[in-house]
């Protein structure tokens, strides 16, 4: 096993303390190149030391970027970002890059509303280029910013650092098919530390462990060297003619090298948190003039021993803070809505033996982990892959399975065409559970779950719940599980699980929160949004506005029943946790107009932007998405309403008889 060096752990130095440090020299990467190798691994130590102290107040990846120090130190010193270009595949292990980059004094807010980006940002920095937190596209991005600079005439290097867990994701591999034949220079850095969260699974990750763990091949080549170096005159032509046939004794002894039957060269394993044996393989890279792979053995967590002893994900990515003594999180655990699903999904797992979980190597952060321990030989980990792990699910459930593909939200909109048509053109009974969904906030616009329900919204025969509470979320789990005709999609937001909100009563499938002897205002309450709902109606009450607040619980395809409530009421209002465009709110007016009930309808929910990290409170406050927000848009619509068409104080048992005139929109 090509040795990882035993980390230096050293206590952790407060870099607040003012020490004079070489760090708080470091104002670009140019600071690095005038370095001493003994200077590159005090400043590797103090790295290590500021990152666990800024991370341990404000959470983030912690577990990924210790990993790569040395890593990111060489970089910078062989290349010359941003002439040269550097790409983090997923981004989330771009800290240290920020902070050779002059971006240290951005770390107390890291992650939060204003603050520094948890990943690269072209607004922050111009060594920043790929900003997507989704995994396995830095590769493609690469090829194409590779191939642009050979089109125009320039010389200059392309870095990508992809990691061996996004390695698994099926964008790297078109993109190293094309990238092969390409031939431009392009310096591949792969980040090998055997894991995701968990550790990495697959094919590729057994090829890359047999490329790093192979003894064999060294073993040959240092002994062929020893005996060949005692006779000059014989030896050395030998060694070359046996150096090369090394890829014959690479096969022979050491596994096949794919990626140079790929045509792509392979220069490794070498040890990346050696910074001198990095720089001298990125050289090499660099002189080759084409498309290389610079294999890299890092270590998770490394140097910080509560992230290296984490056996669930090496401190991958703390929510928030945590003990740096120990690692552990601060905040009192509460229940989330991934443990109510985990626990429902395990319960209903024991009951039925055709139920089986998909993970996209997140099983901890989705609750499929629950599954897994009970029923091992029913979860399947399909790697960073969930287009795969759609259409895989689609043939499990050919085999006569249920199966429940946990993901989040966001990464599921990689998968449209594998649930579209793998999927649901075949009407098959796989359901998708949804976490994350809605506005999630501190890892920036490409992380917010919200378009879930609008995008998969025009697949034929999909239906999908957005539960409020854990009751509801127990419930419409164990009703998705119980379709056998098509796909369900459950989805939830992030955080604590709402407290249980009731139903006063039922009309067909929807819940009625709370109503009014007045019907002035149908206010349909998308998912967890049923709190908000009531509170809604309470404020509007103080206004003189009765409102019926409902939950469909199943949102698509939009109930009938939707449409009868609709009829009886002065104004519709829908507020949803998803984008507006193509959300529940446009699907209900679409309904209203199709049966030409014709009561205005107002729809609230995420405007389509990219919006901004911070924390999912934080977001919904500035985008209105507050009880307050909402019952103050209400109650002047109503106003507006009560000057054009003064209202008739209906009796709530009289039926509704007024012809509601005017658009529905
Ligand atoms: C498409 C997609 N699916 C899932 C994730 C969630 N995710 C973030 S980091 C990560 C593990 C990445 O592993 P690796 O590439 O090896 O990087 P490491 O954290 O080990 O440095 C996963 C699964 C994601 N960002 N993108
Ligand atoms: C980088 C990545 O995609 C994940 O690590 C993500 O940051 C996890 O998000 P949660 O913190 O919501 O689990
Ligand atoms: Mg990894």
């Amino acid at each position: 096993m090509r040795q990882v060096r035993t980390p230096i752990h050293l206590p952790v130095m407060s870099v607040e303390e003012g020490r004079a440090s070489l760090l708080s020299a470091i104002r670009g990467p140019q600071d690095l190149k005038r370095l001493s190798g003994e200077e590159l691994v005090l400043l590797s130590a103090e790295i290590r030391d500021f990152l666990v102290a800024k991370v341990s107040r404000t959470g983030g990846h912690l577990g990924p970027n210790l990993g790569v120090v040395e890593l990111t130190l060489a970089m910078h010193r062989v290349f010359d970002s941003p002439r040269d270009r550097f790409l983090f595949d997923t981004g989330h292990q771009s800290y240290v890059h920020k902070i050779v980059t002059g971006r240290q004094a951005g770390f107390d807010q890291l992650r939060q509303r204003g603050g520094l980006s948890g990943y690269p940002s072209r607004t922050e920095s111009e060594h920043d280029m790929v900003e997507n937190s989704h995994a396995s596209t830095a590769l493609s991005y690469a090829d194409g910013v590779a191939k642009a600079f050979a089109l125009r005439g320039e010389d200059r290097s392309v870095v990508a650092v992809v990691g061996d867990g996004a390695l698994t994701g099926g964008m790297c591999w078109e993109a190293l098919n094309n990238i092969a034949t390409a031939r431009n220079p392009l310096v591949i850095v792969v980040n090998d530390n055997q894991r995701s969260y968990a550790p990495t699974i697959g094919g590729l990750a057994d090829h890359l462990s047999s490329l790093r763990l192979n003894p064999g091949y060294e073993k040959v080549l240092d002994l062929v060297k020893e005996s060949l170096g005692s006779t000059p005159l014989v030896g050395k032509p030998l060694y070359e003619v046996l150096h090369a046939v090394k890829k014959g004794i690479k096969d022979a002894v050491a596994p096949q090298a794919m990626f140079e039957d790929l045509g792509i060269k392979y220069v490794g394993p070498v040890d990346g948190h050696d910074i001198a044996a990095v720089e001298s393989a990125l050289r090499r890279a660099k002189g080759f003039r084409g498309p290389v792979i610079v294999h890299a053995v890092t270590r998770k967590g490394y140097g910080y021993r509560p992230a290296e002893e984490d056996d669930a994900d090496n401190l991958h990515g703390p929510s928030s803070a945590f003990d740096v003594e120990t690692g552990k999180l601060l905040a009192a655990p509460s229940v989330k809505w991934t443990h109510v699903f985990a626990e429902e999904l395990v319960a209903i797992a024991d009951e039925r033996p055709d139920v089986v979980g998909i993970t996209a190597a997140m099983a901890e952060p989705t609750g499929i982990s629950a599954l897994a321990r009970k029923h091992p030989e029913r979860v399947y980990d399909v790697g960073i892959a969930e287009q795969h792990a759609a259409t895989s699910a689609a043939g499990l459930a050919m085999g006569g399975l249920h199966p429940v593909v946990a993901v989040y939200a966001t990464f599921l909109n990689r998968a449209f065409d594998q649930v579209l048509l793998d999927v649901a053109m075949h009407k098959l009974p796989v359901t998708f559970v949804l976490d994350r969904a809605g506005v999630t906030g501190p890892d920036g616009p490409s992380h917010y779950g919200i378009w879930d329900m609008s995008v998969f919204g025009v697949v034929p025969g999909l239906r999908m719940a957005a539960p409020r509470d854990a009751a509801t979320l127990r419930a419409e789990l164990r009703e998705a599980l119980a379709v056998d005709d098509g796909p369900t999609i459950l989805r939830f937001p992030t955080g604590s699980v709402a407290a249980d909100l009731p139903a006063v009563r039922k009309v067909g499938p929807v819940d009625v929160l709370t109503e009014h002897r007045q019907k002035d205002v149908l206010l349909v309450a998308v998912g967890a949004f049923g709190h908000l709902g009531v509170e809604v109606a309470t404020r509007l009450a103080e206004q003189g506005y009765g409102v019926t607040v409902v939950d469909p619980r199943w949102v698509r395809p939009v109930p009938a029943e939707l449409v009868t409530l609709a009829a009886a009421h002065r104004l519709v209002v829908t507020v949803e946790d998803g984008v507006r465009t193509g959300g529940i709110g446009d699907a209900i007016a679409k309904s209203m107009r199709d049966a030409d009930v014709r009561v205005p309808l107002r729809d609230l929910g995420v405007p389509v932007a990219w919006h901004p990290h911070g924390t999912r409170a934080q977001i919904l406050g500035d985008i209105g998405l507050t009880a307050q927000d909402v019952a103050r848009e209400v109650t002047g619509w109503m106003s507006r309403l009560d000057d054009t068409a003064p209202a008739e104080r209906l009796d709530a048992t009289e039926p509704a008889t007024r012809d509601n005139v005017g658009p529905s929109r």
